[in-house]
């Protein structure tokens, strides 16, 4: 029974929502992981539709960037009012300052800056990225030398390539900031470490004397954050403004190195940990928008005569959209287990570190670029409507984008997952074990259970059939890149040479292995559904989701004749018959996501499917439109025109 009807709606989208064959309500609760959820964001929501003052004044799309942060501080002002999380002018400062002070501060700095920045006593972001360097930690160039005598740092920025650069809400929001800086002390220099810094005065705002700080200007999107510059001349901060948790230096500048090398990069990996959930929230936004929009959207005949028909009815539209909620679906299941890992990691089980880097370099880096590659064919199957910012499509995507750059670039993170490949390849090759198990990667240390893929015709087809053939292809492109890589080496090729010379071939396997990896979260995750009608409806998204997987990689399966051409062809028909099992329940699916039209953004995808009538208010009020002829026109084009028809009488 789908929930979300209400008198007033569009009758088509009522329509839809009228086929629904299972409970709106069980499927939003296993998305958002409990019911209780549900009905916080449903108060919550309300609140918002209550309080007018939380509203925008106009539609942002219509304002020029400074109106937009300023919009964006003013509601971020009243959210701290009225509820914990707040918008993007302090986004860095929960999803990195705060995550920061709890994974890199050591008790007492814990109890000094932790339930300050909890009340929002101050605003920071986490400035590691420079203007020449952002992939590379090692070749940071910020400083922090440690001055024995004051007991301080000395922060400083020896160049402008060492100028911070992009960290978000920089600009204009942070007055105390995380600066990740070259620990240096009694001349040798440490690397890369932590600093707590504050960059403007409390009370005034104003930069610190020795800090130069500013916004970098506009950006392909994410037009509310400040993303910002930082110089910093010879600024002191005492010696406890270092994060300690991990690493320390003494009174005396001896410095006392962390349990594990990388603890100190604890922060990125939380945040590919969890930006995942992010991510699937965002296709999931994209699909209820084209969704919704390509059941109440009416263009063609499929039979002359018979009248218009919906283009959700098109199988090219179904297999446009379809694939992109299931893989929503699946990276919230590949995300809790990333979250629960780092949670594992938080809890103090550093061992785990080394494989939660590993499963969340890869998956940031595919899932980011699947999520805006989702909503750039969400977009485009709205046709001209999505090109529309009335649709909310372009600025989800600009948004989404970004994640492909930020908190490691994707090639860089699927390398980094790539490091694990090869060093299990290199243990298989030796007969060695596993030194402790480990459910991500574990099949590689098999061989291949059938020398040929189990994929048949059958109208329930096994899941486990197409994960074993992911992991046959992930096995068959890690130990390929990792011989090519030996024979390089065997050639007398240097082996970091040799792994430049095999980056493609490594980033090719990095995704196979990641591939699986989704398949069997999204796979395990659904047999915790006992309600039979959602669970069917799971079944059939998993089904899309896999075989449309299969057609993706299908040249890799054919490659060695583990996959024959036959079996595509099943796949195919696995593809098809899923779209057309999940055809009726399309609405309810996305219904089922529980998005509200604020978080939508978006005429074309509003819960009320009254989309024609709100898109001609829409652009009614557009600034443009509070005049009929523009004052400029008789300047430019009128006087233009007035001189053609004067020229052409001579
Ligand atoms: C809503 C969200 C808003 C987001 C706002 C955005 C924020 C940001 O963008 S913050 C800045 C993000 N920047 C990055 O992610 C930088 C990316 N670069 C790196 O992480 C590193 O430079 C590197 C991993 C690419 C290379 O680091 P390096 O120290 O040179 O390490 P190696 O490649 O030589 O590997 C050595 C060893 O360390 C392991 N390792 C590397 N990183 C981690 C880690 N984070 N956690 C655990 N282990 C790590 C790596 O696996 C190697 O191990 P072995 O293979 O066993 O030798
Ligand atoms: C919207 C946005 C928000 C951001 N927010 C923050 C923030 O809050 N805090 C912060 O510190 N940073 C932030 N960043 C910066 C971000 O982390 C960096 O842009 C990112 O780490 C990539 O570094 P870079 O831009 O210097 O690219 P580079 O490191 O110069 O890399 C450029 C390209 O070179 C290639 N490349 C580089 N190294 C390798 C390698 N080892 N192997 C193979 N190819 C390689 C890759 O193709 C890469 O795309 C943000 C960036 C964006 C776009």
């Amino acid at each position: 029974m789908n929930s979300y009807i209400k008198p007033g709606d569009n009758p088509l989208l009522t329509e839809e929502r009228k086929k629904c064959q299972f409970s709106t309500d069980i499927l939003a609760a296993f998305y958002h992981e409990n019911a209780q959820k549900i009905k916080r964001r449903h108060e919550i929501y309300q609140y918002y539709l209550e309080n007018k003052e939380l509203h925008d004044p106009e539609p942002t799309e219509f304002m020029d960037r400074y109106h937009r942060l300023e919009n964006a501080e003013r509601k971020v002002s009243l959210l701290k009012k009225h509820v914990k999380k707040a918008g993007s002018p302090l986004g860095l400062h929960y999803t990195m300052m705060i995550p920061t002070i709890l994974n890199n501060a050591d008790d007492e700095q814990k109890a000094e800056w932790l339930p300050k920045a909890q009340n929002l006593e101050f605003i920071g972001t986490y400035a590691q990225t420079e203007l020449g360097h952002g992939t590379n930690l090692r070749f940071l160039e910020t400083t922090a030398t440690y001055d024995p005598k004051t007991q301080e740092f000395i922060l400083n920025s020896p160049t402008t390539s060492a100028a911070k650069w992009w960290p978000g809400n920089l600009g204009k929001s942070s007055n105390r900031i995380i600066v990740v800086a070259r620990l240096i002390s009694n001349g040798k220099d440490y690397g890369p470490h932590s600093f707590f810094v504050p960059i403007r005065d409390p009370i005034t705002h104003k930069s610190l004397p020795g800090v130069t700080v500013g916004d970098i200007g506009p950006k392909f999107g994410i037009p509310t954050v400040d993303n910002g510059f930082l110089l910093l001349n010879n600024v002191r901060i005492p010696r406890r403004n270092m994060f300690m948790k991990n690493a320390k230096l003494n009174p005396d500048g001896t410095y006392i190195s962390p349990k594990h090398a990388k603890l100190a990069y604890g922060t990125m990996v939380y945040v590919r940990a969890v930006m995942i959930r992010t991510m699937s929230h965002m296709l999931g936004l994209a699909s209820t928008i084209s969704i919704r929009y390509s059941a109440i959207r009416k263009q063609g005949e499929i039979e002359a005569g018979k009248g218009e028909v919906k283009v959700l009815e098109y199988q090219t539209q179904q297999y446009r959209l379809l694939p992109q909620v299931a893989r929503a679906w699946a990276f919230e299941f590949a995300g809790r287990y990333t979250r629960k890992l780092y949670a594992q990691f938080l809890g103090g089980d550093v061992d785990v570190l080394p494989a939660l880097h590993g499963v969340s370099s890869g998956l940031k880096a595919v899932v980011t670029h699947q999520t805006a590659q989702g909503i750039e064919q969400c977009r485009m199957a709205c046709g001209g409507h999505g090109y529309s910012e009335a649709s909310g499509l372009p600025q989800l995507f600009a948004t989404a984008v970004a994640g492909c750059t930020y908190e490691g670039e994707n090639m860089v993170m699927l390398l980094q997952s790539a490091r694990q490949l090869v060093k299990i390849a290199s243990d298989v090759r030796k007969n060695q074990k596993p030194t402790k198990q480990n459910p991500v990667t574990d099949y590689l240390y098999k061989t291949s259970a059938a020398t040929k893929c189990k994929i048949d015709q059958t109208t329930d087809p096994d899941p486990s059939s197409v994960i074993e053939a992911f992991e046959h292809v992930a096995r068959r492109l890690t130990f390929a890149a990792f011989d090519k890589l030996e024979q390089l080496k065997q050639r007398g090729i240097s082996a970091e040479n040799a792994w430049v010379q095999c980056g493609v071939d490594l980033r090719r396997a990095a995704t196979a292995h990641t591939r699986t990896f989704i398949a069997r979260q999204f796979s395990n995750g659904i047999l915790e559904m006992r309600d039979l009608p959602v669970q069917a409806v799971l079944k059939d998204l998993l089904q899309l989701y896999l075989f449309y997987e299969v057609l993706e990689c299908d040249g890799d399966l054919l490659y060695d004749g583990y996959v024959i051409g036959q079996q595509i062809e099943y796949s195919k028909n696995n593809v098809y018959e899923a779209l057309r099992r999940l055809r009726p329940n399309a609405v309810s699916i996305v219904d089922s996501f529980d998005f509200n039209d604020r978080e939508l953004n978006s005429v074309l995808g509003r819960r009320d499917g009254n989309v024609y009538e709100n898109m001609l208010e829409w652009a009614k009020s557009s600034p443009l439109n509070k005049h009929d002829v523009m004052p400029f026109h008789h300047k430019y084009l009128g006087k233009m025109m007035e001189d053609a028809r004067q020229q052409s009488k001579l």
